[in-house]
């Protein structure tokens, strides 16, 4: 153990409250000093964090401990999903780092002083200071945040891409064709905030439409395209030759996954001749994060535009594809560049659709905007009180929740419409974005539900979640309605009511599946896999998934025979993709199942009409998944769910994570928990720091 004190002078440590230390622990640091180590101990940072921090530190010359807990801090902020750490604001590292670990009280910690802490920070040699300090330094100190240099980096990239497509003036579109396209495909009077999503996605470079579930944001996706299909006039640089696509920076590109192009529009002008051209062939791309994601995105989206009443529609939106954002890419793993596409190598699309954008993380963002043509229309989808991804960054809710920015005054189309749109608009809640100010960030956000299920209560409860009511949510799962049901758990040990409730679920799931699967179905299979869910929040301990996998997975075998064999290749064993395979087209968080074919089994995903079949020695890893974490089941729906929620005391009980799991089921969600876990969820919002909400300090 170093005994080389703090180089600033550091308070004396109290005895701070930590578990006692057991030698032999390996989340412990060993070789640290005992100040920095009080910190680990208390799991405030992880022994691995501490280590990049040391290793840095001697890189770099720094050995100031305040320092090195700043940047362990930074480290382990990452992990945590948010962008960089906030000296000034530690509630909520003040959080345990590991999930497992209780919420602890860390404020008895010897915490520095603040402003020394800032200032041993500002001039140390490990930290480039401000946006303009030098660009060789690990760390990066802007505006009271600590950021990982690559975090910082890749936030400054999001950011000057994001100002630039808001100030830069409107992409061309016949005006007379945008009007009639946009009366036809949007008639009626609650169409309107629909409506202004797609004046605005066909005039502007960014478009981010928001709204919880079943507001119609796929919908308007599907509606949107057919506008720009017919309005759009292609910009002069982005010009079809008889080559194919010749972008800004006059890369010229084959026509990569996920593009859609429809031929009856496409007008191939003679050889040489680059004019831009009306009625060119618009390349439109429509991604997700996941595969799961995709192929929901894509099948919603047809069966939109197979019910547009006016043929023309149907025929210039045509069938199109959707893949994933890291397909879209052209992901290359191993690669030192890692995706094909990037900013020396622009992707070739006119229109990029991403959905489900809560679960793009910082980084993939980045990578994403720097492989947009400048001139491309860019809508992100989503729903930002959704869990934000695994990764760093909440890049969808720091869109929605900016300072708000003028709309530029170009921006007529726009401008009427949202005359209609959001007149009479309530003033904003408490915590609410204001609809009409952050339409200069881009921002629409639908508010009217569509969905036909008015019987259900799932969307109400989802409502209160998200409004922060915890009385109301408790009322909603306690009022005895078909769609909703609380299993109450006081000591969080499931009782045998409670189990025999989730068997009937499981087992009746399982059954179909098996049944499916044996008889070789593969779109019954994948149908009955999205039939009823378990999930939890962790992925270990007595609530975590493991536990609930083992335990359905024992149910199903006992109620069906389905007996595992020493052979993992079952039919009716259902599957989860845990890494990313562009080969084979698989990624992590896709789910399958495998089915019996001739005297063996093969392995289905995807949309159960047109499923993917891959044959298992080409299978990149999977695991079983009878039970799943509501982080994974973003992107997904079910039938039926079952929420196991962890005890109030987890650091991973949040609003986002009720939110998102309650929103996952279509006709009925199970909570099993106590009152004490709901309560915690629903006024625990995540906060993850992050610098793009604000403007960036100067100076
Ligand atoms: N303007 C509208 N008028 C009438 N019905 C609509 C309108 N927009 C959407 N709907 C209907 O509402 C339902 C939900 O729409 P959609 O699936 O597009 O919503 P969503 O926001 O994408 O939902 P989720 O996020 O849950 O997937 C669908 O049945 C759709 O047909």
């Amino acid at each position: 153990m170093t005994t080389t004190p703090p180089r600033t002078p550091v308070p004396a440590a109290p005895a701070p409250a930590v578990p006692p230390a057991d030698e032999g622990d390996p989340r412990l640091a060993v070789g640290v000093a005992a100040w920095l180590g009080a910190f680990n101990a208390a799991r405030v940072v992880s022994a691995a964090d501490l280590r990049v921090a040391l290793r840095l530190g001697r890189l770099t010359g720094e050995q100031d401990d305040q320092v090195l807990l700043a940047v362990a801090l930074a480290v382990r902020a990452v992990r945590s999903g948010s962008v960089c750490v906030r000296l000034d604001d530690l509630g909520s590292l003040e959080l345990p780092e590991d999930e497992e670990a209780a919420r602890a009280d860390a404020a008895d910690l010897p915490w520095p002083d603040r402003a020394a802490w800032a200032a041993a920070v500002a001039r140390s040699p490990l930290v480039a200071v401000g946006v303009d300090g030098p660009a060789d330094r690990p760390a990066r100190w802007v505006g009271g945040a600590l950021y990982l240099d690559r975090y910082w980096r890749d936030e400054l990239a999001v950011r000057h891409d994001v100002d630039g497509r808001l100030a830069a003036g409107d992409l061309p579109v016949d005006p007379d064709r945008l009007d009639l396209a946009l009366t036809r495909l949007f008639p009626a009077a609650d169409d309107t905030r629909q409506r202004l999503a797609a004046a605005h996605a066909a005039t502007r470079r960014l478009t981010v439409l928001t709204g919880g579930p079943g507001t119609g944001k796929t919908t308007t996706v599907a509606r949107l395209l057919a506008v720009l299909h017919d309005a759009a006039l292609p910009s002069s640089s982005s010009v079809v030759t008889s080559s194919g696509v010749t972008s800004s920076d006059g890369s010229s590109a084959s026509v990569p996954q996920g593009t859609a192009v429809t031929p009856s529009a496409a007008v191939v002008p003679p050889p040489g001749d680059t004019a831009p051209v009306s009625g060119a062939a618009l390349r439109v791309a429509l991604a997700a994060p996941t595969g799961k994601a995709a192929a929901r995105l894509q099948e919603a989206v047809r069966e939109v535009v197979a019910a547009f009443p006016d043929p023309a529609d149907r025929d210039r939106v045509g069938t199109p594809v959707a893949t994933t954002l890291h397909r879209l890419l052209g992901y290359r793993p191993g690669s030192s560049t890692r995706f094909r596409h990037d900013a020396h190598h622009h992707l070739p699309h006119d229109v990029v659709v991403v959905d489900e954008t809560s679960m793009v993380a910082l980084p993939l963002m980045a990578r994403l905007l720097e492989a947009l043509r400048p001139d491309a229309r860019l809508v992100l989808v989503g729903d930002p009180d959704q869990l934000a991804s695994v990764e760093a960054g909440a890049v969808l809710g720091d869109l929605v929740h900016r300072e708000p920015v003028a709309p530029p005054a170009t921006a007529s189309a726009v401008v009427a419409t949202a005359d209609v749109a959001l007149a009479g608009s309530p003033p904003p809640a408490d915590g609410e974005v204001d609809d009409r100010a952050v339409l200069g960030n881009g921002v629409v956000r639908l508010r009217t539900v569509h969905r036909q299920d008015r019987d259900s209560e799932i969307l109400p409860l989802a409502a209160a979640i998200q409004g922060g009511r915890p009385d109301e949510v408790l009322v909603l799962l306690r009022a005895g309605h078909e769609s909703v049901q609380f299993l109450e758990t006081p000591d969080d040990s499931p009782d045998d009511a409670v189990l025999a409730a989730v068997r009937a679920d499981a087992v009746a799931a399982g059954a179909l599946l098996v049944e499916a699967a044996r008889a070789g179905d593969a779109p019954a299979a994948l149908a009955a896999l999205a039939r009823h869910r378990v999930m939890v929040a962790h992925r270990r301990g007595p609530a975590g998934r493991g536990r609930w996998a083992a335990q359905v997975e024992a149910w199903v075998e006992e109620a069906t025979g389905h007996h595992a064999t020493d052979s993992p290749w079952v039919a009716g064993r259902p599957l989860l993709v845990t890494t990313n395979d562009a080969e084979v087209g698989l990624y992590n968080g896709d789910t399958g199942v495998l089915v019996a074919e001739g005297d063996g089994v093969v392995a289905v995903f995807g949309d159960p009409r047109a499923p993917l079949r891959v044959r298992t020695h080409r299978l990149p890893p999977v695991e079983t998944v009878h039970a799943m974490t509501v982080h994974r089941a973003q992107g997904s729906q079910f039938d039926r769910v079952t929420l196991v929620l962890p005890p109030a005391t987890s650091p991973l009980l949040t609003r986002e994570l009720l939110y998102t799991a309650v929103t996952r089921a279509q006709t009925f969600v199970r909570v099993v928990g106590s009152e004490d876990a709901v309560r915690t969820a629903v006024t625990s919002p995540v906060h993850r720091a992050s610098g793009l909400r604000s403007a960036l300090p100067v100076g």
